[in-house]
C-alpha cells in the first residue's frame, strides 16, 4: 500500500473512533494547497538539467504549516502528500502551534556538487517564496537536506522579503539556528523510547538495539543509546550494514563513517547483509531511513519486541497487523520522531523573540514535551481501548478537528 493510502487509512480509522462528522473528515483529508514546480539549473559542466520540486501544505487550522524538505530520487507527489498530512497530526500530538506541510525534490543529492545543490535550492526557493513565510509555512531539513540547505533557502527568501531567520528552522547556529536542533530528532526518539520502556518496567541500559539508517536521526539516536548503556548490535546505511552481538562502539563507528563515508570495513564489527537488519535479533528495532520498509514480506520475521518509528511511515498497515498479532509494541512516527519539529518550534520562538536559549534548556523542554505527549497518548489508548498508533492519531486528529470547528466555516 502506498504511503498516502496508508496514511489516509490511519486517519479514517481515527476519525471513526472519534465519531467525526463526515464533512470535517473530508476537509481534514484534502490538502490546503499542493505546489509542483519545475527547477532547471546549469550543472557545473554547463549542461542544463531539470528537476521537479514539491511542497504540499496540508493544514493550517492550528498555526503556520511546518515540515521538512527532502532531496531523494524517490520523492513523488503521493509520498509528499502523505508526509505533509503526517506533519499535521504530529504537530498536534506534540501540542505545538503549527499545521503540517512537507516538500521535496526528486534528485540524488549525492550525485550533485555543492554548487549544484546550492543552485537547485535557490531555484526551488524562487519558485515557492511567495507561499512560505514565518506565519504561513516554515520548512526544515529532512532526508538529504541539512542546515546548509536551510541557510540557502533563508538567503534566497531574504532577497525577496528582507532578512527573516524564522522562515526556516534547522539552520546553522550562526544564522539563528537553535542549539540542540541537529540532535533533536534522535534525542526525542530516545526520550520517547525511555517513556515507553519505563511503562514496561525496562530501561535502555542492557537492552539490544538494531538501527536502520545512520544519517542525522539514526546516528544521534545510536550515539545517545550508546551513552545510556544500550547495546547497539546492528546498524545499516545505504552503503551496507555491520553487526556485533556485544554492542558496537558508536563513537568509533561515527569516526569511521566520517573518515571513509561508509560503514563497511569498520574494524569493531562484522559486515552483514543490510536486508537482514530489520529482522536482526534485538530487543528494540529503530528504522531511521525510508518509509514502507516493514511490510508483509518481512514483518513476520521481525525479532524485536519494540519498534520505535524514527523514520516517517516505516510500517505498512499490513505489517502493522502482523506485528501486532505477534505482540510487538510499535511507537508510531507521529509521536516517536516529533522531537525534531518540537525543537524547530523552539528555534522559531527564539528567532521571533530575538533571544537564544542555552542547550540545557532546549533539551529539558524537549524532554517535557515528549513525556507529556506520551502520557496524553496513553490516556487515549486507555479510553479508546486502542494501540499506540491509534492513541496518537486520535490525539492529533481531535486537536486539529477542534481547532477547525472553532475557526468556523463562514466564507
Ligand atoms: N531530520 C529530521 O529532523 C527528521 C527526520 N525524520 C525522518 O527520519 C528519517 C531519516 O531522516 P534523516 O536522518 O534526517 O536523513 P539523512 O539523509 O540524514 O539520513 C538518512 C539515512 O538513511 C540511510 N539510508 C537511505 N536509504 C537506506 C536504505 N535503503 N537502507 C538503509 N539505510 C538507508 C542513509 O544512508 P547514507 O548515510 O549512506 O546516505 C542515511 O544514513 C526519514 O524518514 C525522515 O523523514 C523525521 C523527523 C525529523
Ligand atoms: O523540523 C521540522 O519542522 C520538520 C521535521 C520533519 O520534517 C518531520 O518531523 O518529519
Amino acid at each position: 500500500m502506498n504511503a498516502l493510502a496508508a496514511t489516509n487509512r490511519n486517519f479514517m480509522k481515527a476519525a471513526r473512533i472519534l465519531g467525526l462528522d463526515s464533512k470535517i473528515e473530508k476537509s481534514l483529508l484534502i490538502p490546503f494547497r499542493e505546489i509542483k514546480v519545475e527547477c532547471t539549473i546549469p550543472k557545473d559542466d554547463g549542461t542544463l538539467v531539470s528537476y521537479v520540486g514539491f511542497r504540499v501544505q496540508h493544514d493550517n487550522a492550528r498555526g503556520p504549516m511546518k515540515g521538512g524538505i527532502r532531496y531523494h530520487p524517490e520523492v513523488d507527489p503521493d509520498e509528499v502528500n502523505a508526509l505533509a498530512q503526517l506533519m499535521t497530526w504530529k504537530t498536534a500530538v506534540a501540542d505545538i502551534p503549527y499545521g503540517g506541510a512537507k516538500g521535496g525534490i526528486g534528485c540524488s543529492p549525492k550525485d550533485l556538487s555543492t554548487s549544484e545543490l546550492e543552485r537547485l535550492t535557490r531555484v526551488f526557493t524562487q519558485k515557492i517564496h511567495d507561499l512560505i513565510g514565518v506565519n504561513a509555512d516554515v520548512p526544515a531539513p529532512d532526508m538529504g537536506t541539512n542546515a546548509q540547505t536551510m541557510a540557502w533557502i533563508l538567503d534566497e527568501y531574504s532577497k525577496f522579503h528582507g532578512y527573516s531567520p524564522a522562515v526556516v528552522t534547522g539552520k546553522p547556529i550562526d544564522l539563528g539556528g537553535s542549539l540542540g536542533r541537529e540532535a533533536a530528532t534522535g534525542r526525542g526518539v530516545v526520550y520517547a523510547t525511555e517513556a515507553l520502556l519505563a511503562e514496561h518496567g525496562k530501561s535502555i541500559k542492557g537492552l539490544t538495539f538494531a538501527i536502520q539508517g545512520f544519517g542525522n536521526v539514526g546516528s544521534w539516536a545510536a550515539r545517545l543509546i550508546h551513552e545510556r548503556g544500550g547495546k547497539v548490535v546492528a546498524v545499516s546505511d545505504i552503503t551496507g550494514a555491520v553487526k556485533n552481538p556485544n554492542g558496537i562502539n558508536i563513537l568509533d563507528l561515527l569516526q569511521h563513517k566520517d573518515a571513509t563515508g561508509k560503514l563497511a570495513d569498520f574494524s569493531g564489527a562484522d559486515a552483514m547483509d543490510p536486508n537482514d537488519l530489520l529482522t536482526h535479533d534485538c530487543d528494540v528495532l529503530i528504522p531511521c531511513a525510508l518509509g514502507g520498509v516493514l511490510n508483509r514480506e518481512n514483518a513476520g520475521d521481525v525479532k524485536a519486541k519494540f519498534i520505535i518509528e524514527a523514520a516517517n511511515h516505516p510500517t505498512d498497515p499490513e505489517a502493522d497487523e502482523i506485528l501486532s498479532k505477534k505482540g510487538v509494541t510499535i511507537l508510531p512516527d507521529i509521536y516517536a520522531n516529533a522531537g525534531g519539529v518540537t525543537v524547530s518550534y523552539f528555534e522559531w520562538v527564539q528567532n521571533i523573540q530575538g533571544f537564544m536559549w542555552d542547550e540545557e534548556k532546549v533539551n529539558q523542554e524537549l524532554k517535557r514535551y515528549m513525556t507529556r505527549a506520551f502520557h496524553n497518548i496513553k490516556g487515549l489508548c486507555k479510553s479508546h481501548n486502542c494501540d499506540l498508533r491509534m492513541g496518537a492519531f486520535t490525539l492529533g486528529v481531535n486537536r486539529v478537528a477542534r481547532a477547525t470547528l472553532l475557526r468556523g466555516w463562514e466564507a
